[in-house]
């Protein structure tokens, strides 16, 4: 078996080389996927995995504009078009100075079969640019937003690629790129989510991925007669998913020790509860600040600069923030230190050598192309709302998402169960989201 995944990681790395995270990516997936297509005569001789690291299309472009300086500048943004076998290609946009093709190749891998899970006709993608928002006036963030999707436009539509957003691209921003398309197309439909409530956004779409994270461990915890409740919880990031993960396992009972960005993380003993939370949302939303002003408001919790909060005792941790966050010794540390569950918020946050401490410590282990999926199934759920042109409650939209958490779970379960009786979450999601796409692959020929 490892001679015939190391033979197919052969030949990606051939045509991948220089793309350390997308080979990441894809040597998970392989390492699982391999060994059921080999048991599994109508997917074995048909190379329907070497068909799927290859990008249907990969787009890059220049996207010129002018500061406030009055200075042009010039990035390079993308869109990668993954695979639409299941529906359109559906992913989210990312700003971020460290964006490039394999980066986003990752994310439109790992999109395919997070969106296959979903239970929803979505195929994936992923795109964005080396844009950094950081320190930008609105007008700078309208002005590039307006420029990127002066290309974008051309590639994308309600029946063809619904971007929506990812790190550095939220609500202000999908306001934008939807203006200027709107204008282009003369036309007004749901090619973006992650919309304003006013103009054809879901509710729930902007707490969805963090609820989502926090219902998919809410899943794997009952099937232990375990619950968050009186647990404390660490968590990386202080963006839209971990905030908003933070404010579900609050309400669940338990009690939140840390917060991060990429200078460090907060640390509050006492817990971070609904009023602090708010506090962190006007830092990040509104102030659009770093999370070490947290400690001017709150003198008792301590500011860790430059480190990760991983070394900090907890029973539960959610990684939120971004890709190989979490390494081999981080990942000792806390089990060492007694955590029993990881639900990725993230995308990839767990290095190999991390995940493979969870796997030898057999804890609860849920990897984010399963755990995350909540903010695409939302997003998801918004498309359908703007093709019946009507609005779901708040209650609708978070029962579909529980629901689509508790599918996403059993599905994992269906397909990762050992014979010891313990789940290996990852083989689960891979192959669950692997055989519905592959299905649709041969169902519609060699295209
Ligand atoms: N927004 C969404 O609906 C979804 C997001 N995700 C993933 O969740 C993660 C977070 O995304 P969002 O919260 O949407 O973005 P965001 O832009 O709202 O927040 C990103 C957070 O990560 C932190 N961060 C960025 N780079 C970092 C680094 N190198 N080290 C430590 N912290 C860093 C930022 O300071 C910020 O707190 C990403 O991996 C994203 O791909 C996954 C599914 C859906
Ligand atoms: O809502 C979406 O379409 C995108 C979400 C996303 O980018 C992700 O799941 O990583």
């Amino acid at each position: 078996m490892k001679s015939k995944i190391d033979g197919f990681m052969e030949l990606v790395k051939q045509r991948n080389g220089h793309e350390p995270e997308f080979l990441q990516a894809v040597q998970e997936v392989a390492e699982t996927v391999i060994p059921y297509i080999i048991d599994n005569d109508i997917y074995f001789g048909k190379n329907i995995l070497l068909r799927m690291v290859e990008p249907e299309r990969l787009i890059s472009f220049r996207v010129s504009w002018v500061d406030d300086d009055g200075e042009i500048q010039v990035n390079r943004g993308y869109r990668v078009q993954m695979n639409s076998a299941i529906g359109p290609y559906k992913g989210g946009l990312r700003f971020h100075p460290t964006v490039n093709a394999s980066i986003l190749k990752f994310l439109a891998f790992e999109q395919v079969f997070k969106n296959s899970l979903t239970t929803l006709p979505m195929g994936g993608g992923k795109g964005g640019s080396d844009f950094d928002p950081k320190g930008k006036s609105d007008n700078e963030i309208m002005r590039f937003c307006h420029a990127f999707m002066s290309e974008l436009f051309r590639h994308i539509g309600p029946n063809t690629d619904v971007p929506a957003g990812d790190i550095g691209v939220g609500a202000r921003e999908i306001g934008f790129m939807f203006g200027m398309y709107k204008k282009l197309n003369n036309e007004f439909t749901g090619v973006l989510t992650g919309k304003g409530q006013s103009w054809g956004g879901s509710l729930i779409r902007p707490e969805a991925t963090g609820y989502g994270n926090v219902y998919f461990a809410q899943n794997m915890l009952k099937r232990k007669n375990d619950s968050f409740e009186g647990k404390t919880v660490v968590i990386s990031g202080s963006g839209n998913v971990a905030q908003f993960a933070a404010e579900k396992a609050i309400e669940l009972g338990a009690k939140i020790l840390t917060l991060s960005d990429s200078a460090g993380y907060i640390y509050d003993e006492e817990g971070i509860d609904t009023e602090k939370l708010k506090h962190v949302m006007f830092i990040k939303n509104e102030k659009r600040g770093r999370i070490s002003e947290y400690v001017e408001k709150y003198p008792n919790a301590k500011y860790v600069a430059g480190k990760r909060p991983w070394s900090v005792k907890c029973d539960i941790a959610l990684p939120c923030a971004t890709q190989n966050e979490l390494n081999g010794e981080e990942a000792k540390m806390l089990i060492e230190n007694g955590c029993m569950c990881v639900s990725e918020g993230a995308n990839m946050p767990s290095t190999p050598e991390a995940i493979h401490e969870f796997n030898n410590a057999k804890i609860l282990f849920a990897p984010g192309k399963a755990s995350n999926a909540g903010g695409v199934a939302t997003s998801g759920l918004e498309m359908s709302q703007n093709s019946l042109r009507i609005s779901w409650s708040r209650e609708e939209v978070d029962n579909r998402l529980k629901d689509i958490m508790e599918d996403i779970h059993d599905s994992c379960v269906q397909y990762g169960a050992n014979e010891d009786g313990s789940i290996d979450y990852i083989r689960g999601a891979n192959i669950a989201g692997f055989v519905k796409v592959a299905d649709a692959m041969l169902a519609q020929g060699i295209i």
